[in-house]
């Protein structure tokens, strides 16, 4: 079956060609569906791209049975339900940096639009005037321009307002120290010292929980007289009666708007009347570059999701500061130990997981999150519906579930590429332990207090036995005569003649009759049998 992409809003061709002329891949490019022309078709589709235009919203993500992907070509994603994406494992993937140098761009040129009386001075000479002396203007040079949200936009501002000779103070309580040194930015305490302390103020943050209404009449009344106020993040951010009311005033030298709590902006809105703001309708990205680059951004994560699985682009999944490379093994070696973990606890009985714990060595400390995510999936694999758990999902799945999740310390762990994860159903617990090394499969290197070696692969037996001769004989004879394969055997044993555990890695799943007449074979008192998802 062909993986079907629909691109909803206009996306920049040389983005679409990338999806285009992957084999396999069928796309339609339909700009711009309304909501419920889209909602009737969603479910034919693996992935949507789409711009601000296109609403991605709970219901939506729900109609889409086969949906894995939401590809944005822009910044923000304020209009995905990123919740609800998250519980149905649907990636969703941004351009995050493609469009910022347009909107830093564009700042200068609306702001110096204001303060130069461009708009006014054009229409003045077009209506057969020559009115020099009443559009008189003023310079950013020796002004203070406030950053609020000093990210990748507010950086590129901060650098081009160097270059016009403005002094910068900042307010980001997320961003370091080094950060406010690198832009030049004295770092403001609160938002209402950096608005009283400002020419100018200009908001880059992104619009969520936290930012939505964070201008309101308050803010507004501490900045400067003659002070300009500018929003090119998102309607919503500012609040636009406050910031009616405080225009109202005449005290401020104005304000510019490229974005809207409604978009498009109502014919009728005050804002269209006040002469004192510029505004600008949704621009910020849109030049010929930005398109054109965060067209091939986010086409191009589409694509690597689509064909590989590959999650390092996906905002609801926390790849850390991992090494990439070395992630896929990792994330292989965490889900089946996890996977092991359940399934011996299992063959006891205790099968109501209640936590699971992983810790890892130093070189994986910062992929804790996703190596807990791949664990819970593991844990969660034979237990739920696996066709939507994924590594976006399996944590709150596991969460719903009951299942208490914990990173534990990194610095304990024996190897620096080794990952450990305990599994606790009731009373019972088991800890399973391995490495994932750069140049070699992941390897098994414990199973409670037992030492094993072998590559979780395809098949794996557990079998608890006695430490008496002959043992490995007799199954290797059973699984021999049942047709499978043994590729690993691994014999452990805390000591001579008492319990020991034996680790068989298979070619292909046994017949379900082998564990009932392993366990008939003297000496065997346990069997589990762990099949693993994926081809290898
Ligand atoms: N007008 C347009 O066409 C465009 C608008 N945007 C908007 O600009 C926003 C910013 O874009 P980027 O700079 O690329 O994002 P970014 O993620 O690089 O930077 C956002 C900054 O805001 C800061 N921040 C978050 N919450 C804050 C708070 N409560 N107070 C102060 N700072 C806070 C973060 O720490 C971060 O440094 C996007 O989220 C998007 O909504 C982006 C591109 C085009
Ligand atoms: O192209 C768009 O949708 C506007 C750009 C934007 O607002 C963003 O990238 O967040």
């Amino acid at each position: 079956m062909p993986v079907r992409i629909l691109v909803t809003d206009r996306v920049n061709p040389v983005g679409i060609a990338l999806l285009e002329e992957t084999p396999g891949f069928e796309v339609d490019v339909e700009p711009t569906l309304p909501p419920d022309v889209l909602r009737q078709r969603v479910g034919e589709y693996d992935a949507i791209i789409g711009r601000s235009a296109t609403s991605i919203t709970a219901d939506l993500l729900q109609a889409g049975g086969r949906l894995r992907c939401i590809g944005r070509a822009g910044v923000g994603v304020d209009n995905v339900d990123m919740e609800e994406a998250t519980r149905l494992g649907v990636a969703v993937i941004n351009a995050p940096a493609g469009n910022t140098v347009a909107v830093a761009e564009l700042f200068f040129g609306a702001v110096i639009g204001l303060l130069r009386n461009l708009g006014r001075a054009d229409r003045s000479m077009r209506e057969g005037r020559w009115d020099r002396s009443a559009l008189t203007g003023t310079e950013l040079k020796g002004k203070t321009l406030g950053i609020v949200g000093l990210g990748r936009i507010g950086s590129e501002v901060a650098r081009r307002a160097h270059a016009f000779g403005m002094t910068l103070t900042a307010f980001d309580p997320y961003a370091s120290d080094d950060r406010f040194q690198r832009n030049r930015a004295e770092r403001a305490p609160t938002l209402e010292a950096l608005m009283a302390g400002a020419d100018v103020v200009t908001v880059h943050t992104p619009l969520n929980k936290e930012t939505r209404g964070m201008i309101g009449a308050a803010q507004l009344s501490a900045l400067r007289d003659g002070s300009v106020l500018v929003n090119m993040a998102r309607g919503g951010i500012i609040d636009e009666e406050a910031l009616l009311a405080e225009l109202a005033k005449e005290r401020l030298r104005g304000a510019v708007l490229d974005v809207y709590s409604t978009e498009p902006l109502e014919g009728e809105h005050p804002f269209r009347d006040r002469p004192d703001v510029v505004l600008t309708p949704h621009l910020g990205a849109s030049t010929m570059e930005s398109q054109r680059n965060v067209a091939v951004d986010v086409c191009a994560g589409v694509r690597d999701f689509l064909l590989h699985d590959d999650l390092s682009r996906s905002l609801n999944v926390e790849v850390g500061g991992a090494d990439t490379d070395a992630l896929p093994a990792a994330l292989r070696l965490a889900r089946r130990a996890a996977s092991i973990a359940r399934a011996l606890l299992s063959t006891r009985g205790a099968r109501a997981v209640s936590a699971l714990t992983l810790s890892t060595g130093n070189d994986f400390a910062s992929a804790g999150p996703v190596l807990l995510s791949a664990a819970a999936a593991g844990v969660l694999e034979n237990v739920v519906d696996a066709g939507r758990l994924n590594l976006i999902n399996a944590r709150q799945v596991a969460s719903e579930r009951g299942i208490e999740l914990r990173l534990g310390s990194g610095s304990k762990a024996p190897h620096l590429r080794a990952i450990e994860v305990r599994v606790q159903a009731g009373d019972e617990e088991v800890r399973i332990g391995g490495v994932a090394p750069l140049d070699a499969d992941p390897r098994l290197t414990r199973i409670a207090d037992f030492h094993v070696d072998v590559t979780p692969r395809r098949t794996l037996m557990v079998l608890h036995n006695r430490d008496v001769p002959g043992v490995i004989g007799r199954v290797g004879t059973l699984l021999g005569n049942a047709g499978v394969n043994i590729a690993e055997y691994h014999q452990a044993r805390m000591a001579q003649g008492g319990e020991a555990l034996a680790v068989v890695t298979l070619d292909g799943p046994p017949p379900p009759e082998a564990s009932a007449q392993l366990l008939e074979l003297p000496d065997i008192s346990r069997v589990t049998v762990v099949s693993f998802r994926g081809d290898d």
